[in-house]
């Protein structure tokens, strides 16, 4: 953990005096360079807690007994996919495990770290899945498609025996919205995001809107084809999140939406302290 804090100081030591020669005054530049710090040590806290959270859950979930593990997308899943990896490459064990992705994140994980891929059609019982989550409440409702992928997930998901979160510290709330800002995640049909964004609005209030791509013009495209709203609910309204839930994914072109109700079993929150936390259903 130190080196490569070392490094990232190493790299920007040099930068104050060029800071300060570009007519930023040194008050300005050591802010920005504390700044820079915090960043980047918060980066190393948080991927700190997602790794032990991550090796946690995979230690504890994943034995010989385990055939087939979903595996879930984003950031936090890397590492329980770097865990397995070496579960199986230095420790020998796991021989006849398959992995099942639910994103092309996740199968180019599972290539890449030579675990043998699976799929749906060929597994479609799968002993557990892990993946992150964007929000935990209290009830264990999550909030997933942050990165863009949650259709995939919950259909892998919905296969699984038993399915496992992990995530660092932040993601841990009583109720949604108290943590994640950006709303709940409603992958659907390109043509339908004009109605669709009106009627979540008119039933459920809030803001629901287009994801907008940042390296490309026009909006994101998920895995699927398809196009995502994110939906910034009324903080201060009682939702039931599973009538919620139901009601958007009856609206005619929603495809899934990134609330997932009563799915998880458990969740491993990798804290601060370097602890472990967890939370059951
Ligand atoms: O779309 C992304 C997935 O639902 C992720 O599992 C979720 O966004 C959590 O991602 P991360 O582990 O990067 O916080």
């Amino acid at each position: 953990m130190l080196k490569p804090l070392l490094l990232y100081r190493g790299f920007l030591t040099p930068q104050l005096p060029h800071l300060i020669s570009f007519g930023i005054n040194s008050a300005q530049a050591s802010t920005l360079f504390r700044r820079n710090y915090c960043k980047m040590d918060d980066k190393i806290a948080l991927d700190a807690a997602k790794s032990a959270a991550a090796q946690a859950a995979v230690d504890q979930w994943v034995t010989e007994d385990t055939k087939v593990v979903g595996v879930g997308s984003g950031s936090t899943i890397v590492f329980a996919v770097e865990r397995l990896a070496e579960r199986v490459w230095k420790e020998g064990a796991l021989a006849d495990m398959i992995c099942v992705p639910s994103s092309y994140q996740a199968r180019k994980l599972i290539l890449d770290h030579n675990l043998t891929l699976g799929d749906l059609d060929r597994n479609p019982k799968i002993d557990v899945y892990i993946d992150g989550a964007d929000e935990v409440d209290s009830h264990m409702v999550l909030i997933k498609g942050g990165g863009g992928c949650l259709m995939q997930e919950k259909i892998v998901a919905s296969c699984a025996k038993t399915v496992i979160i992990i995530a660092d510290y932040t993601k841990k709330s009583l109720r949604l919205g108290e943590q994640w800002c950006k709303g709940i995640p409603i992958e659907i049909a390109p043509m339908a995001h004009v109605p669709v964004k009106l009627k979540i609005e008119a039933l459920f209030g809030g803001e629901a809107s287009l994801r907008i791509a940042l390296k490309k013009a026009g909006p994101i495209v998920t895995d699927n084809g398809n196009f995502l709203l994110d939906w910034k609910f009324l903080a201060k309204r009682e939702y039931n999140w599973d009538e919620v839930n139901r009601a958007i994914s009856m609206i005619p072109g929603v495809l899934e939406t990134g609330l997932f109700v009563d799915m998880a079993s458990k969740c491993y929150f990798g804290m601060a302290d370097g602890s472990v936390k967890t939370q059951n259903k």
